[in-house]
């Protein structure tokens, strides 16, 4: 299929797609693929709706992060993400968080696929795998987090055959090559209200960023505060009843030469109130290098001078654990002893460092 590159002039709005027809497998699923490719090019969000997840267990999840993030610090930091070592798993309280050196205004559990001694990316030390860290004071806390995972891990499967689709590839194209065995992340974030309106002067629950891997699946509550960038300014990503927000992380920006755009994006929570959102994070494989997909008639459209890090996808060379380990050290500077600075993935995170800045 010949793909045209196309202008972005600019989005005012964040388009909805009803993936229905994806998620039963219809032929219909081929105009639901078109709505995705116009969305992805234009704008790098959208909503879906028409997903099936279900809503009680999006409640159950709801309540229970309610509950957890409700307990004083004490009680949170039982699961201090000190205590999740390289699998990076646990609770951080607010601030300690950066996003381009400043930090966030929330705090939050990180979450991953739920891996036993016995896997070999886990025998072989390999960072961000591991078993998760759940409080042991909150019944079906544990339960419902992995039932939640499992269930997105098979929506972002469902997803990933309609971009590839989307692309004018075959189905499986992402799952042939990097997502079969994906690295799932799951956080669970909690930003407070500011205790003034001029207190928020400058201060964001996450700051201008891009996500780093393929796909996000965002739930959010309803209190809003999610902002997209585009060309004509900041677009609120209002929460929509029952939808989930989408977005392209910086790793199919890369395979499609910036065709799909990592759009930057931040979080201001100006409701009065706590706000809840739960970012699933869809990513390839930990060991798999990430590459160009050759589509016709596309040249690299590389975005390097506008991005909020001013550095390039489509420069470095490596692994995605490459590329994710060197972001997530700037995101967590005391995680790096933990995880990052092992002699050889620092000399790669220099490397990567480097190439970006070049
Ligand atoms: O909380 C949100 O709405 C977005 C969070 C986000 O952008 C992220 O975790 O990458
Ligand atoms: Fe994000």
């Amino acid at each position: 299929m010949k793909i045209s590159p196309v202008v972005n002039e600019g989005f005012s709005q964040i388009p909805i797609v009803d993936i229905s027809a994806l998620v039963s497998r219809t032929d219909e699923r081929h105009t639901v693929a078109s709505q995705i490719k116009q969305a992805c090019c234009e704008c790098g969000f959208f909503y879906i709706v028409g997903h099936g997840v279900d809503e009680n267990l999006q409640q159950r999840l709801e309540l229970l992060s309610r509950q957890f993030f409700a307990q004083d610090l004490e009680a949170k930091l039982k699961i201090r993400m000190a205590l999740g070592g390289k699998a990076w798993r646990g609770y951080f309280p607010v601030g300690d968080e950066l996003t381009s050196g400043k930090p966030d205004q929330k705090e939050g559990i990180y979450f991953g696929a739920e891996l036993g001694e016995e896997h070999p990316l886990v025998q072989d030390g390999t960072p961000m795998h591991g078993s998760n860290l759940f409080p042991a004071n909150i019944p079906l806390f544990r339960e419902t987090v992995l039932e939640y995972m499992e269930v997105m891990t098979e929506l972002g499967h469902t997803l990933m055959a309609g971009i590839a689709l989307s692309l004018g590839l075959e189905e499986s194209y992402f799952a042939d090559r990097y997502t079969a065995d994906p690295l799932i992340l799951f956080r669970i974030f909690n930003y407070p209200p500011y205790s003034s309106p001029s207190d928020s002067q400058d201060k964001w629950g996450v700051g201008e960023h891009t996500d780093y891997g393929i796909l996000t699946i965002l739930k959010q509550d309803d209190s809003g505060g999610l902002q997209v960038k585009s060309r004509s300014g900041w677009v609120a990503a209002s929460p929509i009843p029952n939808s989930f927000v989408c977005n392209i992380g910086d790793m199919l920006d890369r395979m499609t030469g910036g065709l799909y755009r990592s759009t930057p994006h931040r979080v201001q929570n100006l409701s009065g109130r706590y706000r809840l959102s739960f970012p699933f994070f869809f990513d390839p494989n930990f060991n798999a290098e990430v590459k160009r997909i050759e589509l016709d008639g596309l040249s690299i459209n590389d975005d390097k001078k506008q991005r909020w890090d001013g550095a390039s996808v489509h420069d470095f060379r490596g692994t995605y654990g490459d590329y994710v380990l060197s972001k997530v050290s700037k995101v967590f500077p005391e995680l790096r002893r933990t995880f990052v600075l092992t002699a050889d993935s620092y000399s790669r995170e220099q490397a990567i460092d480097n190439r970006q800045q070049g």
